[in-house]
């Protein structure tokens, strides 16, 4: 059967535990919220199919535990992603603080280059609110990365976040096979000279035989 999209990524969610990644993932995948808390076991993934600028992206979406006791487990998987959505939770201050310590071990396990945003869920309860949405700003621009606020409980960005990171782990693919096109081109340029000079190079005359 013929392939039903052109590329396929690998993202990874990570967060504490309790911030809502996999009911992040449930609302995008099954347009589905749960209000019980489940905890992950180690590592789940789900699958969909995306359509960006015209491209069919399928997306393995890895759902991880945020439990400290899984990480051993999860951290297997850091090295297989292509993008990182960091989870915090806009009303608990400390898994916002824990972001510093999900960016450094994903620096720490992985060698490749990652595309990465940062979400700060639960953004539908401001009455418990900790963090502000100022705050989460500052913290995703201090590293470089795009900030959503989410609701995985009242849909809001949800689709936009996981949407986002897929086009900009889509957008730097094409740009590494741009890169290695150009510089196979650029050999291949610097070969056909050296082969042009070569055909160049005037032939010593032959000498003949005195014997
Ligand atoms: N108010 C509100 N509650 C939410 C939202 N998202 C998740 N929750 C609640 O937060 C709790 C934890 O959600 P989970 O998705 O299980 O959290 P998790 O990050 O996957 O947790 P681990 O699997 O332990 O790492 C659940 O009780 C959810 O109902 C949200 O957007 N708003």
């Amino acid at each position: 059967m013929a392939k039903q999209y052109d590329f396929l990524f690998r993202l990874l969610m990570l967060g504490d535990s309790g911030v809502g990644k996999t009911c992040m993932l449930r609302r995008f995948t099954e347009s589905d919220f749960d209000t019980a808390h489940i905890s992950t076991i180690g590592i789940d993934f789900k699958m969909k199919t995306l359509e960006v600028d015209g491209t069919k992206v399928r997306v393995q979406i890895w759902d991880t535990a945020g439990q400290e006791r899984y990480q051993t487990i999860t951290k297997q998987y850091y090295r297989r992603a292509q993008g990182v959505i960091f989870v915090y939770d806009v009303t608990d201050k400390l898994s916002f603080k824990h972001i510093a310590k999900w960016v450094s071990d994903v620096d720490e396990y992985t060698t490749q280059k990652m595309e990465t945003i940062l979400v700060g869920n639960k953004c539908d309860d401001s009455l418990r609110r900790e963090v502000s949405k100022n705050q989460g700003t500052k913290l995703a621009g201090s590293y470089g990365m795009e900030f959503f606020e989410t609701s995985a409980s009242k849909n809001i960005n949800i689709s936009e976040s996981f949407e986002r990171l897929t086009e900009l782990v889509l957008q730097a693919h094409k740009r590494d096979v741009d890169n290695l096109l150009g510089s196979l081109d650029s050999y291949l340029d610097k070969a056909g000279l050296e082969e042009d000079k070569e055909s160049t190079v005037p032939h010593l005359p032959q000498r003949s035989c005195a014997c």
